[in-house]
């Protein structure tokens, strides 16, 4: 592979439509102010295997491509989503900007309109999410939930086709891709928390060239998706664990609320506290959601098979 051009940053993305969209967006964000880019993509085993997902290692299939990528100097940027992103720190590099936010939602997208509460009984809903499927289940026992993975495009196949009578994804990826006309009912996220950093992208760098595209950080968006990892990161639980979690700031002040899911029933916590009031606010404010979920019995629940 030849060297890029001096000044031109190479940006590495996943192949599907969702991350290419997701590379564009920040492509676009460093090109208004001045930079010249060219897209790389980065084939994954997770995006060539049929596999079920568990088998490859997990979602970090996805990540490790584009950081090997990264490492090697193949790539100056990688634009992940930060829910897919695990949250332990990648040795020599570094989300060097999380862009503003998009909704933090999930969506239900079922056949002819129908919503969580119309969809006849035994309808097929599928999700390849843990904490989807305890949602869904708390929702409405009588659902048969089905496996599900592949790209945001699959998923919503498998409904036209009539294979499924609906399926639950992101709003955030439904909207990048031109989709949200899929959306039967948008899941409001007090009674359905969603997967922390939902919404949110990490544009990763080697560690040291944070400069190249800091300009793209937003404050808010990096403190509220901090909130809800580090929460992820106490309780030990994984991407695919039964875990949500929503921070928001307003007037000053952080909020925090994360819910862990069982077989049987889910706990949740929240707090608060004033940015300014603290160093470390997103970890401060982690670290007392954690507690009082491992007090409420988390880690029972995140043990459970
Ligand atoms: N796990 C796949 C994934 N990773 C990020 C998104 C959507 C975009 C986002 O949440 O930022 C999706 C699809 C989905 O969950 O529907």
């Amino acid at each position: 592979m030849s060297a890029a051009p001096t000044g031109t940053i190479r940006i590495g993305t996943r192949g599907s439509e969702l991350a290419r969209t997701q590379t564009g967006l920040v492509a676009r964000e460093l090109e208004k102010r001045g930079a010249t880019t060219e897209l790389v993509i980065i084939s994954t085993e997770g995006d060539r295997s049929d596999a079920p997902l568990a088998s490859l290692g997990g979602a970090g299939v996805f990540v490790a491509a584009l950081r090997e990528a990264l490492l090697d100097g193949r790539v100056d940027v990688a634009v992940h989503s930060l829910k897919d992103l695990p949250t332990a720190p990648a040795p020599g590099l570094s989300i060097g900007a999380i862009p503003k936010r998009a909704d933090a939602r999930d969506a239900l997208c079922a056949r002819d309109g129908l919503t969580l509460q119309t969809l006849p009984e035994g309808a097929r809903v599928g999700t390849g999410s843990p904490r989807r499927v305890a949602q869904l289940r708390s929702r409405r026992p009588d659902l048969e939930i089905v496996d599900v993975r592949g790209n945001v495009d699959t998923r919503l196949g498998r409904v036209a086709s009539g294979e499924l009578d609906a399926v639950v994804l992101a709003v955030a990826g439904l909207d990048r891709i031109g989709r949200l006309d899929a959306v039967s009912e948008f899941l409001e996220l007090g009674p359905w928390p969603t997967a922390p950093g939902q919404g949110a992208l990490a544009v990763e760098v080697r560690a040291g060239e944070e400069k190249l595209v800091s300009a793209l950080d937003h404050k808010t968006s990096r403190v509220t998706a901090e909130a809800e990892r580090r929460t992820l990161a106490l309780l030990e639980a994984g991407c695919s664990a039964p875990v949500a979690a929503h921070a928001v700031v307003d007037d000053g002040l952080l909020f925090l609320s994360a819910r862990v899911y069982g077989p049987e029933h889910h706990i949740t916590s929240s707090h608060a506290l004033y940015v300014s009031d603290s160093k470390d606010p997103a970890g401060d404010l982690a670290e007392r959601v954690a507690k009082e979920l491992f007090e409420l019995g988390a880690a029972d629940l995140i043990g459970a098979p």
